[in-house]
Parts: structure tokens; C-alpha cells; sequence
């Protein structure tokens, strides 16, 4: 069976972020990314910084992990990485899940289609804003959101850290009306290690991006979070 590259897999924890958030789930990190986002939490998987620490795994394989680290107290695995739709055997790895009873979510930017993500329980599709120096291909991710829409697994995440963020995000929450849609706060320093300040900052954040959905017409039906595994571990890897 085809294996996938595999950098992390950890749990059990809670989804930090957005449509399942506080979730128990495990969590498996694919290496490499298309993108390269300037404040990208997860460098690691695409900069070269881990490469030595890349495995290459069945799904079996990546299961009896899961099994030894979690035990019986899982029933739900996140998918994440750099990006896991560059990966056709994420069919394999969800097929296996399926078998053992465990519901699945997976984190994408929506820069590639893959159609196993028809069997994914929880999808983020998370495009990105300015700050991030990328530029979101509409075409690609209006393909994606019309075959998921009928399945109804699928939510919308942007990060925001400026004023034009949140106006992209706009953008993209009038663009896609139908599916869920979530603010999330950018962490504008992923290394350091004084988590009181962190906290203190991303809370400022979070108090702001609060304040700027509160008056605008066009994002009343949106969920306004803060990464919480960050405001309870800070910039802690593995957790
Ligand atoms: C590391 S990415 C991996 C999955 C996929 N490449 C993506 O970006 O959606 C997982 C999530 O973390 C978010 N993220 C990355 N860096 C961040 C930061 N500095 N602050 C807040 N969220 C961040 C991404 O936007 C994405 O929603
Ligand atoms: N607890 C926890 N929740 C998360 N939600 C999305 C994550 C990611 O890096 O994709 C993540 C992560 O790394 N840890
Ligand atoms: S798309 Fe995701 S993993 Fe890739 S660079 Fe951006 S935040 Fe990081
Ligand atoms: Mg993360």
C-alpha cells in the first residue's frame, strides 16, 4: 500500500481551532506544503528545518502509532501539515479509519482537489489572507466548495491579522454564503517561548478581531476563535 511522509503524529489532545474545536482527536502532520506562508506555524513541514525527521508510513503503520499513543481513548484523527491534499494515499489512510470506526478531519489551504475529501467527517479549507504572501486561486477553490457543498463536510477558516485580512475575508465569506465560516486569530510570533506574553498579545488580538466582526453587516453569521491549544501551550510543538 502507497505511504505517505509523515512528520508528527500526536494526541491525545483537543482540536485547537475552528469547526471542531475542543474536540479530543489525535492529530497526523504530512510534510510539504505548495505554499509558503511568511507567518506559517508548521514551517517545519515545508522548509527543510525537520526533513531528517520524515517517515515514510503505510496507513497501517500510521495506525499501530495512533493505537500505541492513544490506546482506546481516541475516536476521531485530524490530518494536517504542511498540505495533505498534495497526497493521493490520504485515500488509503481515511479508508483504514473508516474500518476502525474513526471519524476524520483534515486541514487544507483549498489550493488542490483531491477527491477523497468527499470522505472527510470535518474539512477546513483554510484560504489565505494578504499577510500570508500567497494568492488564492479562486477558480480551484470554487471547484472544491461546489463538490463538497452537497456533502456538507466542509467549513471555511482565515486567519487574519490586519485590515486587510479581514477584508479578504469578507470577500470570501460573501463569495461562499452557504458553508460555515470562522475568523481565526493570527499568532504573529510562532518561536517564542514566554507563553504569558503570547497569551496577553493573542488576547489583544482576539479583543480586536471581536471588535471589528461586531460592526460590519456582512459577518453576522460568522464564529469568531482564537487558536486555543496556542493560549494553553503556546508555540509548543506536539500538542
Ligand atoms: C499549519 S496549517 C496546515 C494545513 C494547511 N496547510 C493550511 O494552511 O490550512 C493549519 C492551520 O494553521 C493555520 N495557521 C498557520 N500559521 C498560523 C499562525 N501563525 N497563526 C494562526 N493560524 C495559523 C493555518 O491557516 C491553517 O488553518
Ligand atoms: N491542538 C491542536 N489543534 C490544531 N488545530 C489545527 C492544528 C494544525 O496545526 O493544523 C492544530 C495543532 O497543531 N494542535
Ligand atoms: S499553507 Fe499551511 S502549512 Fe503551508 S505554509 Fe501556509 S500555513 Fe503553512
Ligand atoms: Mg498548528
Amino acid at each position: 500500500m502507497s505511504k505517505l511522509p509523515v512528520l508528527e503524529i500526536f494526541g491525545p489532545t483537543i482540536q485547537g481551532e475552528g469547526m471542531v474545536i475542543g474536540r479530543k482527536t489525535m492529530f497526523v502532520r504530512t510534510a510539504g506544503c505548495d505554499y509558503r506562508c511568511s507567518w506559517c506555524d508548521s514551517a517545519f513541514t515545508w522548509d527543510g528545518s525537520a526533513k531528517q525527521d520524515i517517515r515514510q508510513l503505510t496507513p497501517e503503520a500510521i495506525w499501530e502509532e495512533l493505537v500505541a499513543l492513544g490506546g482506546d481513548c481516541f475516536d476521531h484523527v485530524t490530518i494536517s501539515g504542511g498540505n495533505p491534499a498534495l497526497l493521493a494515499a490520504v485515500a488509503d489512510l481515511v479508508q483504514l479509519f473508516k474500518t476502525k470506526g474513526i471519524k476524520t478531519a483534515l486541514e487544507t489551504q483549498g489550493s488542490r482537489w483531491q477527491p477523497w475529501m468527499t470522505a472527510i467527517d470535518d474539512l477546513t479549507l483554510s484560504p489565505k489572507p494578504p499577510s500570508s504572501g500567497m494568492k488564492t486561486h479562486f477558480s480551484v477553490l470554487d471547484s472544491i466548495i461546489e463538490q463538497l457543498l452537497p456533502i456538507g463536510n466542509a467549513s471555511l477558516k482565515v486567519v487574519i491579522f490586519d485590515e486587510a485580512d479581514f477584508d479578504y475575508a469578507v470577500a470570501v465569506h460573501e463569495r461562499y454564503k452557504g458553508i460555515p465560516f470562522f475568523l481565526q486569530v493570527g499568532n504573529a510570533d510562532t518561536t517564542t517561548t514566554n507563553q504569558e506574553a503570547l497569551t496577553k498579545q493573542l488576547m489583544t488580538r482576539y479583543e480586536w478581531l471581536i471588535d471589528k466582526a461586531m460592526v460590519d453587516p456582512k459577518m453576522n453569521d460568522v464564529r469568531i476563535l482564537p487558536q486555543i491549544h496556542t493560549l494553553v501551550w503556546g508555540n509548543k510543538r506536539g500538542v
